[in-house]
């Protein structure tokens, strides 16, 4: 459950990557120290901020500014990626074609995901089923992107395995069936400037994505330095705001573990509003369950609530399809 928070924790995770395949890591008084950290902020906020994760700075540059340089490529280009049904939902987005609640967001973006192959979930997988379209330019973008998609899958089944502890389950409580062969999503996005926001197509308000939740496990949003957008929100709805911190990943509950947890960790509501003259780029990695799961609470999270269940199960593949299907104006 969200509380009254009014900042997001930063927690150090390297005592966690230290042990985490170790099978008795939960003896660990570093790893133990981690994971009290982990349980609280996941309690109160559903937001934290992890550094001492191991993944160069150099490389979450990298990342954000060859997205910088293929958003400010000419329209014509960008377009040869257009997302459609028939790509299985890969591909690029301009400005206003992603909705939120009925409104239309201002940002532009390309959506990733695991590859599926034909029939490989049967008729729950059609949807998706597709490969990635990456840029041909710059060059290096295919490559640097999969490199990265490596580097968060290993660092967010790391951070499951300390928060299946703060679950007070085994850390390998998301592996195998639940999150052992993990669905995953990556989104680039670009957020235009206050003064350029109208330049594309005359929408004309602010918000670079409107108030959602994530929709798996663990979100790893590598944002711009500089520029204060993201807004996480409280109990009593105030909007707080989640500024970046240089080198660090905010990382949030997606509504599948709010399910696992039974509720005891919240997938928050956040949403973007780019105030800033200047253009935001966002690359966030998705970390989600196997993509049949059928999610519903731990055991270890039911006996906390009285052996009540708070939730229904959900097919995690359901869940994101449902999605997919009507975040977008008509491709
Ligand atoms: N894969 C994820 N989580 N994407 C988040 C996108 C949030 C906006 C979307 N229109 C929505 O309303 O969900
Ligand atoms: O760009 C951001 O800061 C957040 C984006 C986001 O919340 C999302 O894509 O789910
Ligand atoms: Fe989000």
């Amino acid at each position: 459950m969200a509380t009254e928070f009014s900042s997001i924790p930063i927690i150090d995770i390297s005592p966690l990557l230290g042990k985490s395949d170790d099978p008795k890591m939960a003896e660990d008084p570093g790893v133990a120290d981690v994971v009290r950290l982990l349980d609280k902020a996941c309690r109160e906020a559903g937001f934290f901020y992890v550094k001492g994760h191991g993944i160069p700075d150099t490389l979450l540059k990298e990342v954000k500014d060859v997205t910088r340089k293929f958003f400010a490529l000419p329209y014509e280009e960008k377009i040869e990626i257009k997302m459609t049904p028939a790509t299985g939902f890969r591909g690029y987005q301009r400005i206003g074609d992603n909705i939120t609640k009925g409104v239309p967001d201002m940002h532009e973006a390309i959506d990733c995901y695991r590859k599926v192959t034909k029939g490989m979930y049967g008729t729950l997988g059609k949807t998706m089923e597709g490969c990635n379209q990456w840029p041909q330019n710059p060059p290096i973008f295919k490559v640097l992107m999969e490199e990265y998609i490596s580097l968060c899958t290993d660092l967010a089944r790391k951070i499951m395995r300390g928060i299946a502890l703060a679950l007070g389950g085994s850390p390998d409580e998301f592996e195998g069936q639940r999150a052992g062969d993990p669905f995953w999503v990556m989104r680039l996005i670009g957020y235009p400037g206050v003064s350029t926001a109208n330049g594309t197509n005359g929408l004309k308000h602010d918000v670079g994505c409107g108030a959602h939740t994530d929709y798996g496990l663990l979100t790893l949003l590598n944002q711009d330095d500089d520029i204060n957008a993201l807004q996480v929100r409280n109990l009593s709805g105030e909007w707080i705001s989640a500024p970046p911190v240089s080198g660090a990943f905010v990382c949030n509950i997606g509504d599948m573990l709010k399910i696992y947890s039974n509720g005891l960790y919240e997938s928050t509501l956040h949403r973007v509003i780019n105030n800033s003259p200047k253009y935001r780029v966002s690359v966030v990695f998705f970390y989600e369950t196997n993509f049949d799961t059928a999610v519903e609470p731990l055991d270890t999270c039911k006996t906390r609530e009285n052996g009540d269940r708070k939730f229904e199960r959900a097919v995690y593949g359901e869940h994101l399809v449902s999605k997919v299907l009507t975040n977008f104006v008509d491709l």
